[in-house]
């Protein structure tokens, strides 16, 4: 071999789910207590981007520098990838004697999160499925979405969401050693490509309790927590997919909201309890109900992660009632600018049915809400020939 330098790069897509994951059956392997489903969202708003690469000249251990500060890989979760992804290659390389060696090389890693790092949006999820992917680009190894999302879901369980595009299941599983509890596409973006999200974020410092030690917490302490995984969940995941499957957006979103209430009391049921949500997350849940009290139907959805910000899903022919009511009371806050957010005019009627009545919502969020992000549904990784490493093997900055 020579002292050639081996790379590949891809991007990934962060997922907001709308059925959460919350507990682990087995906190080595990510094995959830129940299952999930979730909208992975456009990487032309969020998106990880990272190149992974291998060579016999790089000094020999392996790094992943994240938004140009060295990373820690001796963690077991950044491991355990590692090592499935080596032990894929190696099976390989023993098939074809002529291929490269490359599972024997350090890797090297740089990536790039476009959005806070964990701040409740998701990073960890685009950042391990960024990883596994590029790591399997650079193998060339023939695994497919679902294999890898095996593989991504060590990393961080939400991970394995987004392998794919579109709308996504996660499924639980019953095996011990975790071989059925792979992501699955319930629908490809093309099937409802008029999903659209608004992202108010609250706090993009770091949360105080992290999703992994929350959810053991809530495991060991709460008792909502055992209906929500053994009768409440998957009822709603059968309810979901349906929903997704005709585009029924009323249930879609009943069912969103309903469930991220039902994350959140786990969480206050948890001893000692958790709060996720602030006054200014109460605040989008009171202008949500506005506006769809307003329409007279569903036409928004709340939903909130382990953080205050909140996720608004609506459908694009109802910009103007949901985006453009956001646009209307909070015009000032960075993020409406760009082709997406000059489009968006607010619907006067409801405007005016609802001015009366969210002034207090109004005033928390205009004081709390740092920003919004205007998105939709989106697309899985997608190959890139951009790379963060140069040909002699140097990190090069794409940010500034
Ligand atoms: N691009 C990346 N490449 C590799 N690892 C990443 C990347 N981005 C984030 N991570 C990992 O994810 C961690 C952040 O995960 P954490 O769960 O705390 O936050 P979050 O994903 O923003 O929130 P949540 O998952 O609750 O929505 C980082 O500390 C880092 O270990
Ligand atoms: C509330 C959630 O966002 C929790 C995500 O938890 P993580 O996937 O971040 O947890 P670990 O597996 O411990 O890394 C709900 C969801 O995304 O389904």
């Amino acid at each position: 071999m020579t002292d050639e330098i081996y790379r590949a790069s891809t991007t990934a897509p962060v997922n907001i789910a709308v059925i959460k994951y919350w507990g682990k059956r087995d906190p080595k392997l990510n094995l959830p207590t129940n299952s999930s489903l979730s909208v992975t969202l456009s990487q032309s708003d969020l998106r990880t981007h990272t190149t992974a690469s291998c060579s016999p000249s790089y000094p020999s251990f392996d790094s992943l520098l994240l938004n140009g500060s060295e990373q820690d890989v001796s963690g077991a979760r950044t491991q355990a990838c590692f090592r499935e992804l080596r032990s894929l290659r190696r099976n390989l390389e023993g098939q074809d004697a002529s291929l490269p060696k490359l599972s024997t090389l350090p890797l090297k890693i740089v990536s790039e999160n476009n959005f806070p790092t964990a701040a409740g949006l998701a990073s960890s999820a685009a950042g391990f499925a960024a990883l596994v992917r590029a790591i399997a680009n650079l193998y060339e190894l023939p695994s497919s979405p679902t294999d890898l999302s095996r593989i991504a879901r060590q990393g961080s369980g939400s991970a394995c969401r987004s392998l794919f595009g579109g709308y996504v299941g996660w499924e639980q599983g019953k095996e011990v050693d975790g071989s059925d509890s792979v992501a699955f596409q319930v629908a490809p973006e093309s099937h409802w490509p008029e999903m659209r999200a608004i992202i108010l974020v609250v706090s993009a410092a770091k949360k105080g309790v992290s999703s992994t030690t929350g959810m053991q917490t809530t495991v060991a302490t709460s008792s909502l927590f055992a209906a929500r995984a053994s009768d409440t969940v998957p009822k709603r995941m059968k309810q979901m997919q349906e929903a997704i499957q005709i585009k029924d957006f009323e249930t879609f979103g009943k069912i969103t909201m309903m469930d991220s209430n039902s994350f959140h009391a786990t969480c206050l049921d948890t001893y000692p309890p958790i709060f996720y949500l602030n006054d200014v997350s109460r605040a989008a849940i009171k202008m949500v109900e506005a506006i769809n009290a307003a329409a007279g139907r569903i036409i928004a959805a709340y939903t909130f992660d382990a953080g205050p910000n909140a996720v608004i899903y609506y459908l694009q022919e109802n910009e103007a009632q949901v985006a453009g009511l956001f646009k209307a009371f909070m015009g000032e806050k960075d993020g409406w600018k760009g082709t997406r957010g000059d489009a968006i005019q607010a619907s006067e009627e409801a405007f005016g049915k609802m001015k009366g009545e969210v002034g207090v919502a109004v005033d928390l969020l205009k004081e709390g809400v740092s920003r919004v992000i205007l998105t939709g549904v989106g697309e899985g990784p997608v190959e890139t020939k951009e790379s963060l490493i140069d040909e002699k093997g140097q990190p090069i900055s794409t940010s500034s």
